[in-house]
């Protein structure tokens, strides 16, 4: 079966968290319309971009785009940006069941609201392996006031301008800023204050409730495509059980709190099992960096209680947003569900090695694995590659390895220098890759942070998480050849390693990247390729940019 969707990207006026501002809407929407389809079928969206004076593209995150690498919307790698005015068709077929999201991939637009899930059922006759009465999705963000412009200019400013903590975290594009905080000038949007700049009566931010029936069971799907924050997310008096990450089945584990980085997708199944003569307080908050953001609030609203009455209680407080020791034993806990997954190759065909450090270059504050940090080509890569265009990107390979016995991931770096480099790492095709992150401190003493790692075109096995400098001889003896989960986004803990395993069998050419999307604006990624020549033919329209584009003698 094929889906059509015709979508039209624009810039609004809109007040998310009360907060009236410039956000980006998918049919006036954000988050945008959820995709709904079944394994198998096929999604065609064709994008007008009527944002005016801005380019774009879209990127379907965790659908592995088999055959169809130029629908990725990864710009700069698998297509030239939509240009204002024009339309693009994504075409790609859903080839694997689970919850996964889209989103903005030119600049920081995903921070800008251009997001939204995807849901696969499976297909039919596949029975899953759990049962629930209802499903229900919920996409999770933090909300920053200032416009993606400001944070790209002052991130690529000397002296660095961070864009710091967000202002909110939106539950289904919902959240409450406290309106006395704002300034009394009238910001712009406002016909100079005849609408007001922040109004907590506002329909648009009235908080997300979802509504449950006492004795049911509910799949609720979780995404995060937060641009910073690391989400704690909670319902008040009730439990979780965790059945799917990223779409694998996962073993199943209770849990009050569920962590979800940037990029994750989790299935939890909550028994509304509480006394239903009230409604209880849905919570996100902020963890894995030292948090300066009220929490986000919905109401889970059992029937028949009015669904916008607030609980009187008081919403339950997150972990502590440095215990770090629970997050990582959240991740170790993930483990492929019996019955339903593929065994890894016991053996990799080449290890690459990623020390992830923050750096400078030209003064400018960046990003660096082995001390690259990636600045993309203005022809993307999988034209470049396909055409054979020479003199796009730099020719050698990143290395697969730097000195790690040498360097002191505790300390800031003795030399904070970095290059800045468009060069690919080429896998031999069907081979199998182990890609290990490992983290070091930032360029502030005592201070290492936390990183969601997401692969396009890919799912790789999850083989293990550690603390300190990785070991190559000692510490793949511990990696989990058994069960481990497969994923597309993963996270990187501070101060630690996470090492990875997959099949380089999808020809193309595919980001990895730190899901941050600031930190991914400083570089922080590198570009796989792998079997290019049995990359199909390219459509036109991804092409028109750099050296694709025609050059007509005007004599
Ligand atoms: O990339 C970042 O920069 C700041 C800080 O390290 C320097 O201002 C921060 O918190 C980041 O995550």
């Amino acid at each position: 079966k094929t889906h059509l969707h015709k979508w039209d990207v624009r810039y609004e006026y809109k007040s998310p968290d009360c907060y009236r501002k410039l956000v980006m809407t998918i049919n006036g929407r954000t988050p945008g319309p959820t995709i709904t389809a079944e394994q198998g079928d096929t999604i065609v969206v064709v994008l007008k971009n009527s944002l005016g004076t801005e380019n774009t593209a879209i990127h379907w995150h965790g659908i592995r785009q088999f055959g169809t690498p130029w629908s990725d919307g990864a710009e700069g790698v698998t297509q030239c940006p939509i240009l204002p005015g024009e339309s693009f068709t994504y075409r790609f077929v859903v080839d694997k069941a689970g919850t996964f999201m889209y989103h903005g991939h030119y600049g920081m637009q995903r921070a800008a609201g251009l997001n939204g899930l995807i849901i696969v059922s499976p297909r039919l006759g596949l029975p899953e392996p759990f049962t629930y009465h209802h499903d229900r999705s919920i996409l999770l963000t933090d909300w920053y006031h200032a416009s993606t412009f400001d944070q790209a200019v002052g991130l690529s400013s000397v002296p660095f301008v961070f864009v710091g903590e967000p202002q909110s975290l939106l539950i289904n594009g919902r959240g409450e800023y406290n309106c006395s905080l704002v300034a009394k000038t009238p910001a712009p949007g406002t016909g100079n204050g005849s609408i007001p700049t922040c109004n907590s009566n506002s329909p648009e931010c009235a908080p997300f409730s979802l509504t449950v029936v006492h004795g049911r069971t509910y799949r609720l799907r979780i995404g995060s495509l937060a641009s910073l924050s690391t989400i704690s997310f909670q319902i008040e008096g009730h439990e979780m059980t965790v059945v799917e990450a990223d779409g694998s089945y996962v073993e199943p584990f209770v849990t009050k709190n569920l962590i979800i980085y940037s990029g994750e997708t989790y299935s939890v199944l909550v028994k509304a099992d509480q006394p239903p003569t009230r409604n209880y307080w849905l919570v996100t908050s902020v963890v894995a960096r030292k948090p300066a953001t009220p929490n986000g609030l919905a109401i889970f609203n059992y029937y028949p209680n009015h669904p916008r009455r607030n609980p009187r209680t008081s919403p339950p407080a997150g972990p502590q947003w440095n215990d770090t020791a629970s997050r990582l034993s959240q991740s170790r806990a993930i483990k492929a569900r019996k019955g339903y997954f593929e065994s890894p190759p016991q053996k990799p065909d080449r290890v690459i090695e990623l020390l992830n450090t923050q750096n400078k270059i030209n003064g400018q504050f960046k990003w660096s694995l082995n001390n690259l940090s990636l600045a993309l080509p203005s022809t993307p890569y999988l034209v470049a590659l396909k055409k054979k265009l020479k003199g796009v990107f730099d020719a050698e390979q990143p290395p697969d390895q730097v000195n790690l016995d040498s360097y002191d991931i505790y300390d800031v770096a003795k030399n904070v220098n970095a290059t800045s480099s468009s060069r690919i790492y080429s896998l031999e095709f069907n081979s199998t890759v182990d890609i290990v992150l490992q983290n070091a401190n930032t360029m502030t003493p005592n201070n290492s942070e936390s990183h969601p790692w997401h692969l396009h075109g890919h799912d790789f096995w999850v083989l293990g998480y550690g603390e300190g400098t990785y070991d190559s001889n000692r510490d793949p003896q511990y990696y989990n050849l058994v069960d481990p989960i497969m994923k597309n986004t993963v996270p990187l803990h501070p101060y630690g390693w996470t090492a990875i395993r997959f099949r380089a069998d999808n020809p193309g050419a595919w980001f990895f990247h730190c899901h941050i999307e600031s930190h991914f604006f400083m570089g922080m990624a590198v570009v796989f390729e792998e079997g290019i020549g049995m990359v199909g033919r390219l459509p036109s329209s991804v092409m028109g940019c750099g050296k694709t584009k025609p050059h007509r003698s005007l004599g």
